[in-house]
């Protein structure tokens, strides 16, 4: 890979803290990076197609460019051509060649997790390993359909973890999987592994999960089917061993990150900010959903679609927010969301129930238990009661609130970006500032994230 960035500079670099404190109103308008998801995907497919991708709008933080390296590692050549601008010219489906060093995906689940997949399919063995953080992160629900296809694990850490050396098949099986928990991860694993089986590979979600994988799919030329299943779920069918061509790829703004400046324009009184750009998968805007549910003025103009992805500005404007009940069955929709959403809620009036939140206990921290605290040290009262989460929402200063959350906590951020950001958000419209112990991680998914927020008028040093 022609990039020098490095993917693990978060875990070896000192911790950075930060503090952000109380806003003037927030103005103007922005780009924030690329999606993360579908960044990953692009360079993977890239990789695993004959002739060349060329993809605009790339994210450029570091878990991305671990993917990058981790392609050009497995034998694909990935260049930077411009900002953002990046080319593969991949190897054809089951092609990769036996990696000469170990793939190091730093902080990253999604690349650790697609990448496996995509190996599980191509007859080589590789080492993959990550930071403290990705190696305390749950594997064996990648393992398990990967060996059922026709992988093997040569050797892995106690439970299942990271480090892991996975050998991929020679002659890899089809199967039907039905996923046992709702992870759009397990599910591209097995979607990547299937490419070089022949016959139907067949993935069965009890709730859908972001669909990047069977879109990108369907655009660099594999035959893709997905009909309903159930109440909330998808049944996806890839026919293998497509000839996959080289694609142009447009990465849209990541609804994931936009999701900072959104919450921040909300809750800093009098703001008025414009996020350009900013994929609306459906699949993807249940944070959108719930605060337009809890009375945020969130406006989407030019709503247009490119690559087969939906995206539009977002205008987003102060708002006196109402707490409210959020089902469980929206968590696939806004899995990523839940830490800046339950500060949104500190500053509701009334009560906000999140359901269903099983599945953040096993990200870059656990997030269910980091969240608790990042409210609980800021002066809001939270409860968990099994996997959800109740916030008591100040309300604000005008008739009926309570006034403003005080802040004044300096916030454990556990190697996890959105923990940090989520914080850092929370203090331009706290009484008091709040701090973090480290923000480097924001670099994984959200490089310039400070200056971006500053841009917009925000205090953060
Ligand atoms: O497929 C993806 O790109 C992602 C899927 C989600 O993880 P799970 O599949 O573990 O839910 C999400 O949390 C992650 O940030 C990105
Ligand atoms: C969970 C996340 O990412 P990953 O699983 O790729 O580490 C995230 O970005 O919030």
């Amino acid at each position: 890979m022609s990039s020098t960035a490095s993917s693990t500079a978060s875990s070896t670099a000192a911790p950075m803290p930060l503090a952000a404190r109380g806003a003037r109103p927030l103005a103007g308008r922005v780009r924030v990076p690329g999606d993360k998801s579908i960044s990953h995907r692009a360079l993977i497919l890239g990789a695993l197609a004959v002739g060349r991708t060329t993809v605009t709008g790339l994210l450029e933080g570091e878990d991305v460019l671990a993917t990058g390296k981790a392609m050009s590692l497995l034998g694909a050549t990935v260049a930077r051509i411009g900002p953002g601008a990046w080319t593969v010219d991949g190897v054809g489906v089951g092609g990769f060649a036996a990696p000469p060093e170990t793939l190091d995906f730093g902080n990253a689940g999604t690349g650790s997790r697609l990448v496996m997949g995509a190996v599980a399919g191509c007859p080589v063995a590789a080492m993959f390993d990550g930071d403290a953080s990705l190696r305390r992160r749950p594997m064996r629900r990648i393992l398990d359909p990967l060996v059922k296809m026709g992988a093997t694990v040569l050797q892995a850490a106690e439970g299942d973890r990271l480090p892991i050396m996975l050998a991929g098949a020679r002659d890899p099986l089809p199967i039907v999987y039905a996923t046992p928990v709702p992870s759009a991860q397990v599910k591209s694993a097995v979607l990547l592994a299937g490419l070089s089986a022949p016959g139907e590979t067949v993935v069965i979600e009890s709730e859908a999960t972001r669909d990047h994988t069977e879109k990108m799919l369907l655009h660099f030329g594999a035959t893709v089917t997905v009909v309903p299943e159930g109440t909330h779920g998808r049944r996806i069918t890839l026919r293998g061993q497509p000839e996959l061509h080289g694609a142009d790829v447009v990465v849209p703004a990541d609804p994931s990150s936009a999701a900072f400046p959104l919450v921040a324009a909300l809750l800093v009184p009098g703001s008025d900010v414009v996020l350009e750009t900013v994929m609306t998968n459906p699949l993807r805007i249940g944070l959108i959903t719930t605060l337009r549910e809890m009375g945020a003025s969130i406006e989407a103009v030019d709503a247009r679609e490119d690559g087969g992805e939906a995206m539009a500005d977002l205008r987003v404007r102060f708002s006196q927010l109402t707490g409210v009940e959020v089902p469980p069955e929206r968590a696939p929709a806004m899995i990523d969301e839940y830490p800046v959403l339950a500060v949104a809620a500190a500053f509701a009036r009334g009560t906000t129930v999140m359901r269903g939140l099983k599945e953040l206990r096993v990200k870059e921290s656990d997030r269910l238990a980091a969240t608790a605290d990042l409210l609980r040290v800021n002066g809001v009262t939270v409860t968990i009661d099994g996997d959800d989460m109740i916030v008591e929402g100040f309300g604000g200063k005008g008739q009926g609130g309570m006034g403003l959350p005080p802040g004044g906590g300096t916030v454990a951020t556990h190697m996890d970006h959105r923990i940090a950001m989520s914080a850092l958000v929370m203090g331009l419209a706290t009484e008091r500032p709040v701090a973090v112990d480290d923000a480097a991680f924001i670099a994984t998914s959200f490089p310039g994230f400070v200056e971006t927020m500053r841009s917009l008028g925000a205090d953060i040093g």
